[in-house]
């Protein structure tokens, strides 16, 4: 087995409603997406092939997100946290063709600061 780990920018605009604070007003991130995936390495040499890995991260998250304000893609308060629980079911999905792989870890960063993660441990319990 091995572990690949494909890394995405995206910058979006969001305003936590009733948040006591900046954060209730408008404003904008560059978040930053890691990505892992995990499986027994193929034929070809590879896991999965970077760039099939890109497409599908990209197609499922990425360009639903990308200059969004987030508050009117999602139906919830678009926190690191749920934007990530939504990530991972959206990228479990699209990851159903290839069932030698699984999503080991994603990991978002809001600010050069701050991240929340979610590993495939944490996600089964
Ligand atoms: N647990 C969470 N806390 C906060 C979240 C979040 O998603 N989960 N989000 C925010 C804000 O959206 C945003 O991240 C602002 O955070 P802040 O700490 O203010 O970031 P800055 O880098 O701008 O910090 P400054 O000290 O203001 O420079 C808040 N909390
Ligand atoms: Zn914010």
């Amino acid at each position: 087995m091995v572990a690949l780990t494909y890394i995405f920018t995206f910058e979006a605009a969001h305003c936590l409603e009733g948040y006591a604070g900046d954060c209730a007003h408008l404003h904008g991130h560059s978040y930053r997406l890691e990505v892992t995936v995990k499986g027994p390495v193929q034929a070809d040499g590879m896991v999965i092939d970077f760039a099939v890995l890109k497409t599908l991260v990209e197609e499922s998250i990425i360009n639903r997100v990308d200059h969004q304000y987030l508050n009117e893609v999602v139906s919830f308060v678009p926190t690191c946290e749920n934007l990530l629980l939504w990530f991972w079911k959206e990228l479990g999905a699209a990851l159903k063709p290839y069932p030698h792989l699984v999503l080991e870890r994603l990991v978002l960063w809001e600010t050069s600061n701050a991240r929340a993660e979610i590993t495939r441990e944490m996600e089964s319990r």
